[in-house]
């Protein structure tokens, strides 16, 4: 018997004025979708801002339906339309920030399994890792890179 660890590389920032102008930019952009959330049901926002190595920034929000299930995190909105506008391009660094009524949440919110997995399937799409900032008012977490997520994942290398 034998017992393994596995880890993950973070960086912790302690305010977005500490982040690349780039990554800041990309705050913003995250937030502005965040607050065009369709969220009539859990009223909590998120938004998700995707800088692609061509330079295109392309954001997402949460949009949810009557019927639960049917609705959509903010990191596949994002990250869908990335991959169908922009099939050829990788992403280079990706945000998350999260709304509540007007408000920036304090609490850094990381995405859900699902968002996990299609993250993964992306950094295969691109055939590169990227980081993922966790943005929230009390500090910013910097996954270096954003598959470490889901450790012993199911991937394409699996089929
Ligand atoms: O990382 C997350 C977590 C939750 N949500 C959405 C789904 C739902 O609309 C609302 C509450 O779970 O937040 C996201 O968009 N991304
Ligand atoms: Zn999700």
């Amino acid at each position: 018997m034998r017992k393994t660890h596995i880890g993950i590389e973070l960086t912790n920032y302690d305010a977005i004025k500490d982040l690349k102008e780039e990554e800041q930019q990309l705050v913003e952009s995250a937030l502005s979708a965040a607050h065009k959330a369709y969220a009539p049901y859990s009223q909590f926002k998120v938004g998700a801002a995707v800088l692609l190595e061509n330079g295109e920034i392309i954001t997402g929000s949460n949009q949810e339906n009557a019927a639960y299930p049917s609705g959509l995190c903010a990191e596949r909105v994002a990250l869908f339309w990335a991959g169908s506008q922009f099939p050829e391009v990788a992403v280079k660094t990706m945000v998350i920030v999260s709304v509540k009524g007007t408000e920036m949440v304090s609490r850094i919110v990381a995405p859900c399994g699902a968002c996990r997995q299609v993250i993964n399937e992306t950094s295969h799409r691109c055939k590169k890792n990227f980081p993922l900032l966790l943005v929230g008012k009390d500090g910013i977490i910097k996954v270096d890179n954003a598959n470490d997520l889901l450790p012993l994942s199911f991937g394409p290398n699996e089929l």
